[in-house]
């Protein structure tokens, strides 16, 4: 028999590519609600707990009031939001670093926020390791594109297409923060500076290092080794060995639902700049919900994703 899946905020940017990967699948039943009826609370509380799986595709706020319109023991959730993120009764539903039997028997899974998608995943293996030290002055640079802010900022990047760069998060307090912080094992909040470029999807996070100035001194090398041991085998993220001049966003960039990490060390390997290059909408929303709700119904984890 089928599980049934509802999809609330199904005609938003990240339900839409939540139901792209689900279709056709003979193993879940998906539940929309029709236009005029997506945003009524009785129509949403009925589907709410009619559903196996719940996977909300809402702002925050509404993603918290629709938790609580939850009566039915046997609804477990997937919220794409970041309102329950390092809530400590909610699995973080990173499977590669959570571990995926913590996620195939949690009710609530939280799933990741694209950007902090790539920090943890270079960041969270390294210092588990002893290799990135936990009280260290962590910073991330990272650049998106606009489909990162849903439906508003796509609207605005296709109305003004003179904008060529957008940094943000200027005041430094930005929701993913303590996300990275707490899923990262860090002592400090790390400084976070994202901005969004005239792309539609697609991101790359970077954290550069100061090796030489950290007390476990450990080098771009055994960096490298330690992510792709971590790695190892993951169908989803892969260290890449190369060392390339440059690393392209394309605007044409197709959907994908892998991370690739890599380690670039300098010559005399005492700076390093840790780069994830994923899909926000792929392995930073939709397909992380994918491979979640794979997990949560011990199914192939891959089944449905785009790697
Ligand atoms: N876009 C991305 O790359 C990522 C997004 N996320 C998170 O996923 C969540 C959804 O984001 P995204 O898809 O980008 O956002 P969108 O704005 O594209 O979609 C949100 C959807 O929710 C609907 N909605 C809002 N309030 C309610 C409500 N009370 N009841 C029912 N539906 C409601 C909206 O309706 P309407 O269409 O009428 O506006 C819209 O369709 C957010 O929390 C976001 O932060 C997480 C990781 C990455
Ligand atoms: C480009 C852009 O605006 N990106 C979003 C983050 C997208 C995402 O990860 O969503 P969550 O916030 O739910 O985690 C932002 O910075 O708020």
């Amino acid at each position: 028999m089928s599980a049934s899946v509802f999809i609330d905020g199904a005609a938003g940017t990240t339900g839409l590519e939540i139901a792209e990967r689900l279709a056709g699948r003979p193993e879940f039943d998906l539940v929309t609600l029709d236009d005029h009826r997506r945003k009524d609370d009785a129509a949403r509380a009925e589907a709410l707990n009619d559903a196996d799986f719940v996977i909300l595709c809402l702002p925050d706020e509404a993603a918290k009031a629709a938790v609580g319109m939850i009566r039915s023991a046997r609804t477990r959730v997937i919220d794409a939001s970041s309102a329950h993120r390092v809530a400590p009764e909610w699995a973080y539903g990173f499977a590669e670093v959570t571990g995926r039997e913590a996620i195939a028997a949690a009710r609530f899974v939280s799933n990741p926020g694209c950007y902090p998608t790539g920090f943890i995943g270079l960041v969270a293996p390294l210092v588990r390791a002893g290799l990135l030290p936990a009280d260290w002055p962590f910073v991330c640079h990272a650049v998106s594109g606009y489909s990162g802010g849903g439906k508003a900022l796509i609207a605005r990047f296709e109305a003004d297409s003179d904008i060529a760069f957008r940094a943000y998060g200027l005041a430094l307090g930005h929701k993913h923060v303590p996300e990275m912080q707490v899923h990262a094992g860090l002592a400090h909040a790390p400084i976070f500076a994202p901005a969004v470029v005239p792309a539609h999807r697609g991101m790359l996070v970077e954290v550069p290092l100061h090796l030489s100035a950290m007390p476990s001194s450990a080098t771009p090398a055994e960096l490298r080794a330690a992510l792709s041991a971590f790695y190892a085998g993951s169908p989803v993220v892969a260290v890449a060995q190369d060392r390339p001049d440059e690393l392209l966003l394309r605007a044409s960039m197709a959907p994908v639902d892998t991370l690739t990490l890599r380690v670039l060390g300098s010559e005399d390997g005492t700076q390093a700049r840790l780069v994830a290059m994923l899909d926000n909408l792929g392995k930073g929303a939709s397909g992380a919900a994918v491979q979640n709700l794979n997990i949560m119904a011990g199914l192939d984890e891959t089944a449905g994703l785009r790697l």
